[in-house]
């Protein structure tokens, strides 16, 4: 960037206009550069024991070590890496020895018509905000700069309105009697305007006490401050006095860049505050933090996505003999203070909507600043003449007039050396890296000297001889004179106004030695030269008078003014004191809620323990359910296969009962022919019956005499006749000479039906009391009567027959073969249905299955067989 050594008047140019100034990098030596200087600031980690990736191994070189959860290391990248920097502040350092190191040399270049631009470049959070701007009570880069620049320029300030810019990066210098004006309009604002709250909550602020001493006594300095941020890629004004509307958000002016006659570029019509004392200066920087604030909070913005320009510029002019600052040569410094916005990988950090846009403009501008400084190396290495694309960002393009004009640049790369930031630090690393290849032009100091200045005419030279430096020099020689003379402390014992030195040291006396007593010449001379002074002090004293009518003038205004103000701060006063009541009451319900938050707090507390108690609980009971649950699944499947085995049980039973049921139809069929052919009076012999057999068939006699009544044959097929099976079992060792047991109980009636059973050689018993009696040999066939009565009166006589079978151990067994039954219907009992008679022979059928398959041993054992 060049200096701006402006000649107000008239306006011309004072070097024609410049050709693009890569090109005139590329033809300058490396004696006329100096390379961008790059210190890296290590921030402490925010956990003491967290796993940290840097290592600071000297004063100027650091360690990059991959950890094992960074993308480097799992794609292979496992070894350590070094890079040097120009200065390295590991974590332990302080604001101070930061400040002192990298800034003080170039507030030196400001304070001496130079410029720089210094920034701070990092991640997200690795302390960039910190660096620059710092605490009350420690302050970074920026107040530090103030502090110093106001100690050593102190006593040589311009009076406030005597530098005025005119927006368009020029100053104009403005006459006395218009500065003064302006000074007292500022007065009147500040009565106007209420004093801002906070300010006195406002803790004090540590000063830095270093001073630049080396400065050129017969300069007049003034310093200019403006403060704007460059928030997706557009330049907001952050002293800009119009207030923001939270309501239209999209109204906040934005700012575009120009570039002046020098070819430096700068923010068109920015507000740039001319500041008196370091505190002043801290107020605006303070007031432009706060319009930040407010902006971003309208914009729904974060305040750390946006990049910071602090501009300080000192302007200034050498005095003339009375003191007066000559509209002749200014001499402007820029130091640029740039808070970069902190990069940082989308993918980690997870950013959507407009924290994405945010991200990727800063993104783009990061990337745009590499590839300028990239293109810039290149061009400086290999001599070409690559075209460097300033324009693609705002803040490259705010920077080119550091990078393709004179200065020097200076970069602070904060680190945060926690595990986490590996990936985004080395990136980091390895352009600060780059960054020191790049060279920049050394700026030329300005020469202001008046003497030095080609343009300035004879008048115009003895007007602006050096003032101050040759009162000054006037002053110790006469101080040294009146201690040569005797006087032990002349500088209290003869106090001087400078003002007065000023205009001595201005006086040429004409040759004031005496040649000859006649010689009058001496005396003309003399007299012509108190008359001229004479007269120039009367037309002072008459400027004097004059301006102290109007100072005067000015002072009665001011105390008409005053007497309003006080009034106007009488009634602010009542208005206080209502505001403070106000705020007491708020302040005590503040108080209030905020014991009862803190009570609610409290409570919330116990029911979140109780909740997570019961959470507990719920899960334990869970626990149990769900083995429960599988318990019951168990149970089930047990269930089902017992379920599944009784279904087949029931079905083969089924099956059985099919058959048995099929069975029994056949027999019903069988006696329904029989009942037909009884009914029709003659005997039949059943095909298939068992009872087939000649021997031991009876044809029951049609004609036979009926003592109670006709017999209703209700059941088997052995009604034809014959009391024998002959069916089944019947024993082939029987011996045809062998006789019948007819056991029959006394209680038996006799029926004396026609159907009687026919037995040989039958021995009656009435009670089975000894063996033998059925072990007898003369015994093959037993034969069982028993007689029962049913609730309808009925009488059913059955009469059960057998074989008589000897066994091996020399017992006999009665084998069942076959069961007549004969029943008497009772003349009054209702007739009964077809089916129940069909349900009757069911019964009875399996009465007979039942009992066909017993058997009766000769030792009065039954044996149940198996169907
Ligand atoms: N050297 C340090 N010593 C102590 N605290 C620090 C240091 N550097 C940074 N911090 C703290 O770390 C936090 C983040 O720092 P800071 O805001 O400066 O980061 P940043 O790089 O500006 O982040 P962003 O890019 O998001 O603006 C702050 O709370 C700050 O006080």
């Amino acid at each position: 960037m060049k200096p701006s050594r402006l000649k107000i008047a008239p306006k011309v140019p004072t070097k024609p206009p410049m050709t693009p100034a890569r090109s005139k990098q590329a033809l300058m030596t490396s004696r006329d550069r100096d390379p961008v200087q790059v210190y890296c600031r290590i921030r402490p980690l925010d956990v003491p024991n967290e796993e940290s990736c840097v290592t600071v191994l000297s004063d100027t070189v650091v360690q990059v070590v991959p950890p094992e959860t960074s993308q480097g290391y799992r794609s292979g990248t496992t070894k350590a890496t070094q890079y040097t920097f120009t200065g390295v502040f590991d974590e332990k350092s302080t604001q101070k020895p930061i400040f002192h190191t990298v800034t003080l040399p170039l507030i030196e270049d400001l304070l001496h018509g130079k410029n720089s631009l210094l920034f701070a470049y990092g991640v997200t959070g690795s302390g960039k905000t910190h660096t620059m701007n710092g605490e009350l009570q420690d302050g970074g880069i920026i107040p530090r700069c103030l502090d110093v620049i106001f100690n050593s320029i102190g006593h040589f300030q311009a009076k406030k309105y005597i530098f005025k810019p005119d927006r368009m990066n020029s100053f104009e210098i403005q006459s006395e009697l218009d500065a003064l004006a302006e000074r007292q309009a500022e007065i009147t604002n500040k009565f106007k305007t209420p004093a801002r709250r906070g300010q006195e909550n406002e803790g004090q602020r540590v000063t830095d006490a270093t001073r630049i001493s080396a400065l050129d006594e017969d300069q007049a300095f003034a310093v200019f401050v403006t403060f704007v941020e460059v928030y997706n890629n557009t330049v907001f004004d952050l002293l800009d006095d119009t207030p923001i509307d939270p309501l239209r958000p999209g109204k906040i002016q934005s700012k575009i860049l120009r570039e002046d006659q020098h070819h430096n570029m700068y923010v068109h019509a920015v507000t740039e505050v001319e500041v008196k004392s370091a505190d002043e200066a801290a107020e605006v920087l303070a007031k432009g933090q706060k319009r930040r604030r407010v902006a971003h909070t309208t914009l729904n913005a974060e305040s750390s996505r946006s990049h910071s320009v602090f501009n300080i510029r000192v302007v200034q002019a050498p005095l003339d003999y009375q003191g007066a600052t000559p509209e002749k040569v200014l001499t402007v410094g820029q130091l640029s203070l740039v808070d970069l916005a902190g990069s940082e990988r989308n993918s980690r950090t997870k950013t959507t909507g407009e924290r994405l846009r945010e991200a990727g403009s800063i993104n783009n501008t990061l990337m745009t600043l590499r590839s300028c400084m990239e293109i810039l190396r290149e061009n400086q290495l290999n001599g070409t003449n690559k075209m460097v694309p300033y324009r693609d960002s705002k803040i490259t393009h705010l920077f080119k007039s550091y990078f393709d004009g004179e200065g020097k640049v200076r970069m602070i790369v904060c680190v945060n050396p926690r595990a986490d930031d590996y990936d985004e630090t080395l990136s980091v690393m390895r352009f600060a890296e780059m960054a020191q290849e790049v060279q920049i032009a050394r700026a030329v100091q300005p020469n202001v000297r008046l003497e030095a200045t080609p343009r300035a005419t004879p008048a115009g030279r003895e007007a602006l001889l050096p003032g101050r430096r040759k009162a000054n020099r006037v002053l110790t020689e006469a101080y040294r004179k009146l201690e040569q003379g005797g006087i032990s402390n002349p500088q209290s014992e003869v106090p001087f106004d400078i003002d007065m030195v000023f205009s001595a040291a201005r006086c040429s006396w004409p040759p004031l030695e005496l040649q000859s007593a006649s010689d009058d010449r001496l005396i003309t001379a003399l007299v012509e030269y108190l008359q001229v002074k004479i007269r120039e002090q009367q037309n002072r004293r008459e400027q004097q008078m004059k301006k102290c009518v109007e100072v005067r003038t000015l002072i009665r205004e001011m105390e008409e003014e005053l007497i309003l103000k006080r009034q106007e701060v009488l009634s602010l006063n009542e208005q206080l004191k209502d505001e403070r009541s106000r705020r007491q009451t708020f302040e005590n319900r503040v108080l209030n809620a905020e014991s009862a938050n803190a009570t609610l707090q409290r409570h919330v507390a116990e029911h979140q323990k109780y909740a997570r108690l019961l959470e507990e609980e719920l899960k334990e009971k869970d626990c149990l359910l769900n083995q429960g649950e599988i318990e019951i699944l168990n149970v089930k499947a047990k269930e089902k296969t017992k379920r599944q085995l009784e279904r087949e049980k029931l079905k083969k039973e089924l099956d059985r009962y099919k058959q048995v049921e099929s069975q029994l139809q056949r027999q019903t069929e069988r006696f329904l022919v029989m009942r037909d052919l009884l009914d029709a009076g003659c005997s039949v012999k059943v095909p298939g019956s068992a009872g087939s057999s000649e021997s031991d068939t009876r044809t029951p006699s049609l004609g036979a005499k009926h003592r109670v009544s006709d017999p209703k044959l209700v059941g088997t097929p052995s009604l034809r006749g014959p009391a024998v099976s002959t069916r089944k079992r019947r024993s082939r060792s029987v011996d045809p000479g062998k006789g019948w047991l007819d056991h029959r109980p006394e209680n038996i009636l006799d029926l004396d039906t026609v159907f009687q059973p026919q037995m040989n050689r039958a021995k009656s018993i009435t009670k089975l009391v000894d063996s033998k009696t059925v072990t007898d040999a003369k015994i093959s066939k037993y034969a069982l009567t028993t007689q029962e009565q049913d609730s309808s009166g009925e009488i059913e006589t059955k009469l059960y027959k057998g074989d008589v079978l000897t066994t091996v151990g020399g017992g006999a067994q009665v084998v069942l073969q076959d069961v007549e039954i004969l029943r008497h219907s009772s003349p009054t009992a209702v007739k009964r249905h077809s089916d129940g008679r069909l349900k009757d022979v069911h019964s009875r059928v399996a009465d007979i299955e039942n009992r066909c398959g017993h058997a009766i041993e000769g030792h009065n054992r039954v044996k149940k067989h198996c169907p």
